[in-house]
């Protein structure tokens, strides 16, 4: 089955790529990644000066999926500037993940990025903007202030990576901002922020940074991945690029995101757990189950989620 696709405008070989997050802050990674079935290169958000992250244990696996509160770990923006020529070098599109702290941040940082020959830029709206206020996925003025900064400084497809969105309002609220702006592409979703896995026997939460809250991924977030999918492809329409993540870990995961209407995945606590072996797995395996529902490509089933 031919899983080529495009996300605004850019050419994948394949329907899956790594997200922003796991195993993709370091060069080697990144290298590791360029060299694996991925069909592109994904960054872990970069901030403005390079960052430790929170201290450990600031990671763990569970049954269904990891719960994580990292702190941006990352070695700061211009080290992800300098490895461009070298990522773009592996033949496979690149696409920089940007998490500022504010908006002035990510206009410095867009705008660098502009510059460069990366192929798309995801902007991480699930970066806390003004202190005491909510992330700016969750404050539609963050939104509205931060995509009328951040759409117009070149020539290069913005996107932005959003939270789980859990009420119809959210939805439509977000799609009208999205839609009054140049975005080409979306990616949902970032992890359910601030849930609480607690350990019975130590009597504690599993991870130390912020009293143990942090973000939830996995088996666990599929099925939201799929509802913000879907419903920002019914608000949006067929031309925005849309790229969802969350739970994918099977070639029947992927698929069923094809359904709700993703260009393309990203593959994080699956990569994270399993390797890079996982994105030749997994695309095998959509491509052995399309071709046995006599499916061709991609656009055969893309969006054609069926009602009840
Ligand atoms: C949560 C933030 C630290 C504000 C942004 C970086 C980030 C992190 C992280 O670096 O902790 N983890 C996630 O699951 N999603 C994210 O977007």
């Amino acid at each position: 089955v031919n899983l080529q696709t495009s996300v605004a405008g850019v050419a994948l070989s394949s329907y899956l790529m790594n997200a922003s997050g796991p195993k993709c802050t370091t060069a080697e990674e990144l290298n590791i990644i360029g060299h694996s079935q991925a069909a592109a290169i994904v960054t872990k958000s970069c901030t403005f000066e390079a960052r430790q992250g929170n201290p450990e244990p600031r990671y763990r696996d569970l049954p269904l999926g990891s719960i994580q509160s990292m702190g941006l770990p990352n070695l700061g923006y211009q080290a992800y500037l300098d490895m461009v020529p070298s990522l773009k070098a592996m033949g496979k599109p690149v696409v920089i993940s940007i998490s500022g702290f504010s908006i002035a941040e990510n206009r410095t940082m867009v705008t660098a990025f502009q510059q460069s020959d990366a192929d798309l830029l995801e902007v991480n709206f699930s970066c806390p903007n003004i202190p005491g206020k909510p992330q700016i996925a969750y404050d539609f003025e963050q939104t509205e202030a931060a995509l009328s900064q951040l759409c117009q400084l070149g020539d290069k497809p913005i996107g932005i990576k959003l939270a789980p969105y859990f009420d119809m309002s959210h939805f439509e609220s977000m799609a009208a901002i999205i839609k009054r702006y140049p975005v080409k592409f979306i990616t949902c979703v970032n992890s359910i922020g601030n849930t609480l896995v607690i350990d019975p026997e130590t009597e504690s939460p599993v991870i130390k940074p912020k009293g143990g809250y942090g973000g939830l991924c996995g088996d666990y977030i599929k099925p939201i991945g799929l509802a913000n999918v879907r419903a920002f492809r019914q608000l949006l329409g067929d031309d925005m690029g849309i790229i969802g993540v969350g739970g994918i870990k099977t070639g029947s995961d992927a698929f069923e995101y094809l359904l709700a209407g993703a260009d393309a995945v990203q593959i994080a606590t699956c990569f994270e757990k399993e390797g890079p072996s996982c994105f030749q797995r997994i695309e095998q395996e959509l491509s052995d189950f399309m071709a046995k529902k006599g499916y061709q490509q991609l656009s055969d089933a893309k969006g054609k989620l069926k009602a009840l």
